[in-house]
């Protein structure tokens, strides 16, 4: 390198750079946060690393002035809003944060499903989920389910490509699914595209009575058909935390939701650190500096991290102890008459509480095995002794 100081362009709400970028990288970093959505490309001048979040548009305009950049990073699973093609044609390596936030996701779905069910009286042993997009979330979600017994299908054309069995195709999950739940990336080219996979004739082919949930990215449903489908069909319910034009909403589709979010599904700190992290693992191998410290060094124990519990717990109840949605959509709702709604959105996120994993709860008390493996298998920590 030309210079001592590393200079580190990132967005304001990765967590914890302060403390991974620190003194143990044995360099003299120069730490520059930066508004995710309002960088320029004048901010990059000089930087030698880019870190960002979902809401950057990492390209050739925005780049054009960082003519020694050696490294971009995206503390997310999600890669859209990368434009891979031109970083290579320059030769900056690029990283994701592959799985950083899975369980996050998984449990928010988790925890509808279960809070929807209990309301409904319904048992989740007597329904069939769908999972769209079996990564790493849709794995996760499929792994969790799979040990509780229930009734799966799975659709990911890429997989099944690539000899992988026991998928099934889209007609037959849309039309099968009790519970859909959707985990693709958002592609627009190529032989799989998923950009509005479910418009106006899927749509209209879900179950009858089906719960549709969308945790991956918003354009994978076009919105203005799944508004036009929920004038047309009242038996369906549909969870939204992500959206077509985000950050701007559309107050009548969100009215049509159960539980509308703003794209928080994935927010636990677990996760965003498990993100940072991850990106500080590939800054030392680019700048050849050791490894850091591993993840639970950084992560703090949770305020409520013990409970003790009756065998007949409701499951829903645990879950809502660690993570309660619901909360997540009030707080989406208040902000939809405000004129400066956009920012209102980016605002929840900016400012999101610190929320926990299911893990980070040990639960003492269940004596009654089945029920011990349950809460296990769906991700809490027991002690099965
Ligand atoms: N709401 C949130 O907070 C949040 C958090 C994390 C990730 N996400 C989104 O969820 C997406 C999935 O995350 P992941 O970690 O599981 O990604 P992943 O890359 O591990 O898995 C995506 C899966 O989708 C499959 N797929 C691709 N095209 C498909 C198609 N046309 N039809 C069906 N399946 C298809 C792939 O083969 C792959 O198995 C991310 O790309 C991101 O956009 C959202
Ligand atoms: O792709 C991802 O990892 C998620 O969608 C992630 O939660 C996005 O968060 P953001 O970067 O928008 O803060």
């Amino acid at each position: 390198m030309s210079k001592n100081i590393v200079k580190i362009v990132a967005d304001e709400n990765i967590p914890a750079l302060e403390s991974m970028f620190g003194a143990d990288t044995g360099m003299q970093i120069e730490l520059d946060r930066v508004a995710g959505r309002e960088l320029s490309p004048e901010q990059l001048e000089g930087a030698d690393v880019l870190l960002v979040r979902s809401i950057t548009q990492v390209n050739e305009a925005l780049l054009s002035r960082a003519s020694q950049l050696k490294m971009v990073g995206t503390a997310t699973i999600g890669v859209d809003h990368i434009d891979q093609a031109y970083l290579k044609s320059r030769g900056i390596p690029f990283f994701n944060a592959p799985g950083c936030n899975a369980d996050a996701v998984v449990e928010y779905v988790l925890n509808i499903i279960y809070n929807t069910l209990f309301e409904r009286r319904v048992a989740l042993k007597d329904l069939t989920v769908g999972i769209i997009g079996v990564g790493n979330v849709g794995g996760r979600l499929y792994e969790r389910l799979r040990l509780l017994g229930v009734s799966l299908l799975m659709n990911d054309p890429p997989r099944e490509q690539r000899g992988e069995s026991g998928f099934v195709d889209l007609n037959t999950v849309i039309q099968q699914a009790d519970i859909l739940c959707l985990h693709t990336p958002l592609v627009k080219s190529g032989e799989h595209p998923t950009h509005h996979l479910l418009a106006e004739k899927e749509l209209l082919a879900l179950k009858p009575n089906a719960l549709l949930i969308n945790a991956g990215r918003g354009p994978v449903i076009d919105n203005s058909a799944l508004f036009a489908c929920m004038e047309r069909r009242d038996d369906l319910t549909l969870v939204l935390d992500v959206w077509e034009h985000e950050p701007q909403l559309n107050p009548l589709l969100v009215d049509k939701a159960m539980v509308a979010t703003p794209h928080i599904a994935g927010y636990s700190y677990d996760g965003k650190l498990r993100g940072t992290h991850m990106l500080r693992c590939r800054f030392s191998e680019i700048f050849g500096i050791p490894q850091p410290k591993p993840l639970s060094h950084y992560l703090p124990q949770a305020l409520i991290h013990e409970v003790t519990v009756a065998n007949d717990v409701a499951i829903h109840d645990l879950m809502n102890i660690v993570y309660d949605p619901y909360r997540d959509d009030r707080a989406l709702r208040k902000t939809l008459l405000e004129e400066n709604q956009p920012k209102l959105f980016d605002l929840l996120r900016k400012n999101y509480p610190v929320r926990r994993e299911f893990s980070s709860l040990r639960v003492l008390g269940v004596s009654d095995v089945d029920k011990a493996n349950v809460l296990k298998n769906l991700g809490f920590t027991i002690d099965l002794t």
